[in-house]
């Protein structure tokens, strides 16, 4: 709700609002007359989706319904979650990105050139919301695994932060999302008559850095405390390095993405029976999300009792050139050593079938980027050596998942312990349903938000990270497990997002990182309650802004998640 001498926010607009509300917020007149039911707006919502075949128009519609209409749009997208979000996020997001420069119509977030350097903080000081508590930073350089789309992947903050209200009650005015402008590798874009970004080739790797030094120091001077989500760098290594312990800062592909796997791993690790120790891990792609999730399963291997000799040798990354090995001859990236095998006696396995059958691997796991890799013939494998075949497709959007989820199914006999980057849907088989996991981020990355906001933490440490990992795998129903799944269901995220929170306030805590002294001493109870009364709810929203209106809430309680700025 805007103060009266505002103009109107987009909230504002809501046909929910009450003539005294309209009144106040001066909309009066400049919506239709009817004060409309929250059902009654929902249902011409979803008439206006099922008008549009194409998951791109709808994508479309929805963007423009959260520009104009804010709290309709995350009320909409919280109660349908489970079909919102492959609408609003992976994998109809990646085609919102390809897109994004011939489709564009409003802004969404905020764009920073590399011209702007020197004067980053006067561009952030056009942010018209004052109380920013969380942004989501890209440079467009990896986006998903469509490459590098510079400006146009302008798509994921504003997706992933859209996650961050619906799935954890940030509220909208708090988030920012951010896209670096830094030039593109990418030469049809850079000759796209209508693409909106600089048409500069890619800054160096140094003229990053200088321009991220200065972004950092300039958010969080302008927003203290504000968390900060690294996504979709091409080498986000140096970044998490260099501020992670510095600012209140995570790398979701590295460190939500293998948060969220290793949830995942923990669930099919003891439904397979198979102790860690003989665990055999065979991973298609050796990026930033690849040897970041493994890193996460080495961490959770020696917490079941492996040396970190012993867990991180459960490991053979493969990249373009095959088999990550010490004698392979070129020079490996600096973050592929640490899993570098010495034990290949001089033989170079060249091709992932070569090292599948070398390996005869217990874990499957694709972060490629290469749709279709696990074959139908590596999965049937997969199949004959193994009673439950763990197979982990993760590459995203859904064209680019190293197999689908009826081709896991059928080629293991229907063995398989499934979950992938982005949705599939639910095959019926035997007369019973099979529902695939979904190994997304957006199952902790909301919550990491959510629970480092609230704590006040000034750093994100890893083992906030890792709690976010063993608060997920903890969060399933009875029901859940006995049906095989591996993550909860989507419609719980809400639910689910909080004893994620709760998880990372208890490790910010122990890591002493915490700077909210008001809930130190609270117990799980008090603290869960305590954590959804500081989250924005859209469907209370239109009574919320009618009780502020007629003077019975206060309303500095409602300034953010904080409850005040810090
Ligand atoms: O955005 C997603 O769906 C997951 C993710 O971080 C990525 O693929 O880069
Ligand atoms: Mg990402």
């Amino acid at each position: 709700m805007s103060a009266a001498h505002l103009p109107p926010a987009p909230g504002d607009y809501d046909t929910s609002h009450s003539t005294t509300v309209r009144k106040y917020n001066r909309t009066y007149g400049l919506v239709p007359p009817a004060v409309e039911s929250l059902d009654v707006q929902a249902s011409r919502c979803l008439k206006q989706l099922e008008r549009r075949p194409q998951s791109i128009d709808k994508y479309l519609y929805l963007s423009s319904l959260r520009s104009t209409n804010v709290h309709l749009f995350y009320r909409l997208v919280s109660q349908h979650i489970k079909d919102m979000a492959p609408l609003i996020y992976t994998p109809t997001v990646g085609d919102g990105c390809l897109q994004w420069s011939h489709n564009y119509v409003q802004p969404e977030g905020l764009y920073i050139s590399y011209s702007d350097r020197g004067h980053i903080a006067s561009v952030l000081h056009n942010w018209p919301q004052v109380n920013v508590e969380i942004t989501v930073v890209t440079d467009g350089s990896r986006i998903l695994g469509l490459g590098d789309l510079g400006i146009n992947g302008m798509g994921i903050p504003v997706g992933k932060l859209s996650l961050y209200v619906a799935c954890a009650g940030i509220r909208p005015e708090a988030t920012l999302p951010l896209m670096l402008d830094l030039g593109t590798g990418n030469k049809s874009l850079r000759e796209d008559p209508l693409y909106m970004g600089s048409r500069r080739e890619k800054v160096s790797a140094q003229e990053e850095k200088e321009f991220l030094d200065e972004l950092m120091v300039a958010l969080t001077e302008k927003w203290p405390g504000i968390v900060i989500q690294f996504e979709d760098f091409k080498n986000p290594f140096p970044a998490l390095e260099t501020y992670g312990g510095k600012y209140t800062c995570f790398n979701d592909d590295i460190q939500g993405t293998g948060a969220v796997v290793l949830a995942g791993i923990i669930s099919a690790v003891k439904r397979t029976g198979v102790p860690v120790k003989d665990q055999r891990a065979v991973f298609f792609g050796a990026g930033s999300a690849g040897v970041g999730v493994a890193k996460q399963i080495v961490e959770y291997f020696m917490r079941e009792g492996l040396t970190e000799d012993e867990a991180r040798r459960c490991f053979w990354l493969v990249d373009t050139k095959g088999l990550v090995t010490n004698d392979r001859g070129d020079k490996l990236a600096e973050h592929k050593i640490y899993f570098s095998r010495d034990d290949n006696a001089g033989k170079q396995y060249k091709t992932l079938e070569e090292v599948v059958d070398h390996v005869r691997p217990t874990i499957l796991m694709g972060l490629s980027t290469i749709g279709g890799a696990f074959t139908p013939d590596m999965l049937t494998k997969m199949g004959q050596w193994n009673e439950h075949p763990i197979i982990f497709p993760l590459s995203n959007p859904s064209a680019n998942s190293e197999c689908t989820f009826e081709d896991a199914l059928k080629h293991t006999n229907y063995k398989a312990l499934f979950a992938s980057g982005s949705p599939f849907a639910s095959i019926e088989h035997d007369g019973k349903l099979e529902t695939p996991g979904q190994g997304n981020n957006m199952y902790v990355f909301p919550g990491i938000g959510l629970g480092t906001i609230l704590s006040k933490a000034t750093t994100i440490t890893q083992s906030m990270i890792y709690a976010s990992a063993t608060s997920l795998s903890t969060s399933l129903h009875p029901s859940e497990v006995s049906q095989g799944w591996l993550y909860p269901e989507l419609a719980r995220i809400r639910d689910v997002s909080v004893i994620v929170a709760m998880g990372v306030i208890k490790a910010a805590q122990e890591a002493g990182v915490d700077r909210e002294q008001s809930i130190k001493s609270m117990g799980n109870e008090e603290l869960e309650k305590w954590v959804r009364s500081k989250m924005y709810d859209p469907t209370t929203e239109t009574q919320r802004v009618e009780e502020e209106v007629q003077g019975l809430t206060d309303p500095s309680k409602w300034g953010g998640n904080r409850g005040s700025h810090l």
